[in-house]
């Protein structure tokens, strides 16, 4: 292993004067050869500088890191969450036939009932069959953190044309704002509440769904009635209330970050029909079986994770920047940076040693063409490259604005071509020239304009943004995730990382309420005495 490492080090290093430009004119095909496609779905990939010779060294490195077994074991149910003891399955959730084994009991049964049984509440919502007590539910409010919120919000938004069923809103932030802004204008008595936390302890989620059921208590006899629960833990779920008839179950094989296909979806179901949602899994378990089928050298998941080895740990670019071309996909960065760096920000690798190299990179974004007119200048001349992974689709859902649509493509494509290209010495010169500068000041005026250009972009290209495509879309970056942890030889599905500032809080909530505070440091002592002092009335 150690080898394949140091031989992509050096193939790394031998491409020092290297510009991408130049391999479209030594590897004539490049363009088409660096170009995958999963049913309708393009990955671009050859604006970067994985070259041929790269290219066979990150597959080779694919092959000695057992990436095939790995996923085999996932897909069987085999417990490859060795640091929590369990199976990892929410590909489960999207695959609704056949069977599934897990500690020799087949899975499968159960998830179809659990689906069936959201399908079926989900339809007498929408169709007003169930009703809060002031008549048919018009909003839902969906009280969670983390992967229980960050999965439907964005998905709720990316389908936005789909969406026929009661208005939703999220609620995540312990922050009483969030709720207090949510709650207020909505009539409790046509809002349905769902509290969505797999351990049903969350601190956060638990604070808001108090706070949500106090609001109901005020206007309707029976509070309760108009909540739902999604859990892992359904034992706590009838202590808060709950009617089991409006819990709705999942197993501990499904991590939190990848839970918007099953019960955790629910306000997605509620948005867009049990139909739509349906066909969400569907582009999942496309692209799982892409995955479980395509060959190395063919295989998107495995593309993209290697693109993203390549540049991280082997070209050392710190971040990776997720640049949607689509408004809907607005909540898409903030869903793939808890999906990355939640997995694979680790330091430790599965055998308990130190990780070799380094972890998954920062991972931020924001849509096209905003982010264009706010970050793009650094991305374009700051010292440090950002690899940009783009995405667009090929057709917008608003038929009579397809003007705004090529717009919008137009920019995506120039970005990446921007990017690559730059704009030399020469070329700016020539610009100032034509503006008249000349002598020392075209120079000066010339150097600001110069765009070192050589910066690596992907681009994944779909037809159109539909539940189907979505589904494909994520399930190709949770595979991605997943590869990219197999070869760095870390455990994706834990995530120890966020427990010491968990339990650190309760111990400093009693700091700001005016105890001692011993135990706590002189810096964390100083901050809650000036937080108290500011807290009187002046
Ligand atoms: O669904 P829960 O149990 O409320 O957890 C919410 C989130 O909190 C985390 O455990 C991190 O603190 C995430 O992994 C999870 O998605």
């Amino acid at each position: 292993m150690t080898d394949i490492w140091t031989r992509l080090a050096s193939c790394r290093a031998a491409q020092e004067d290297l510009r991408i430009t130049d391999l479209f004119a030594s590897e004539p095909a490049r363009a088409e050869a660096f170009c995958t496609s999963a049913d309708d779905l393009v990955f671009d990939w050859s604006k970067t500088t994985i070259d041929s010779a790269a290219r066979d060294l990150l597959l080779e490195l694919a092959r000695q890191s057992h990436v095939e077994a790995r996923r085999d074991a996932m897909f069987a149910g085999e417990k490859i969450n060795e640091t929590e003891n369990r199976a990892v399955l929410h590909t489960a959730l999207r695959n609704l036939g056949g069977s599934v084994l897990v500690d020799g009991q087949d899975v499968m049964p159960k998830v179809r009932d659990t689906f069936a049984r959201m399908s079926d509440f989900a339809s007498k919502v929408r169709s007003g069959e169930f009703t809060g007590q002031g008549g048919k539910i018009t909003d839902v409010v969906n009280i969670g953190i983390g992967g229980s919120d960050l999965g439907p919000y964005m998905a709720t938004l990316a389908l936005a044309p789909y969406h026929d069923g009661p208005r939703t809103h999220f609620v995540s932030n312990v922050d009483g704002a969030d709720i207090a802004d949510t709650l207020r204008g909505l009539n409790p008595e046509t809002t349905l509440v769902i509290v969505a936390s797999k351990t049903f302890t969350t601190i956060e989620t638990m604070t808001n769904a108090r706070t949500a059921r106090d609001w109901m208590a005020g206007a309707v006899a029976e509070p309760a009635a108009q909540f739902v629960a999604l859990s892992s833990a359904v034992d706590k779920t009838g202590a808060f209330g709950i009617d089991s008839s409006r819990v709705f179950g999942f197993e501990d094989w499904v991590g939190g970050r990848y839970s918007v296909w099953g019960p955790i979806g629910l306000s997605v179901m509620l948005a867009v029909g049990p139909e739509d949602f349906a066909d969400f899994l569907a582009g999942g378990a496309a692209m799982d079986a892409h995955f479980r089928a395509a060959p190395l050298d063919s295989n998107l998941p495995v593309l993209l994770a290697l693109t993203g080895i390549w540049h991280h740990q082997i070209c050392g670019y710190p971040t990776r920047a997720v640049l949607p071309y689509d408004n809907r996909l607005m909540r898409l960065p903030a869903y793939l940076q808890q999906l990355e760096m939640e997995s694979n920000g680790k330091r430790v690798a599965m055998d308990g040693s130190d990780l070799a190299m380094n972890s998954g990179p920062v991972v931020w974004g924001e849509p096209g063409t905003n982010g264009q007119h706010a970050f793009y200048q650094l991305i374009h001349q700051g010292t440090t490259p950002v690899p940009c992974e783009f995405i667009l689709a090929a057709r917008g859902h608003e038929e009579e604005l397809a003007h705004h649509h090529i717009l919008l493509a137009a920019n995506c494509l120039a970005q990446s071509e921007a990017l690559m290209r730059g704009r030399s010495l020469e070329e700016a010169r020539g610009l100032m020239r034509a503006k008249g500068f000349e002598g020392a000041e075209l120079d000066r005026q010339a150097r600001h304009r110069v765009f070192p250009g050589n910066r690596p972009s992907t681009t994944l290209l779909i037809p159109q943004l539909t539940p189907f495509t979505l589904g494909q879309i994520i399930a190709l970056y949770e595979h991605r995730v997943f590869v990219e942890g197999v070869i760095l030889g870390l455990n994706s599905f834990d995530q120890w990382g966020v427990e010491l500032g968990k339990e650190l809080a309760l111990q400093v909530e009693p700091l700001l309420k005016g105890d001692s505070g011993e135990g706590h440091d002189p810096s964390t002592r100083h901050l809650a005495k000036l937080f108290q002092d500011l807290r009187q009335p002046s």
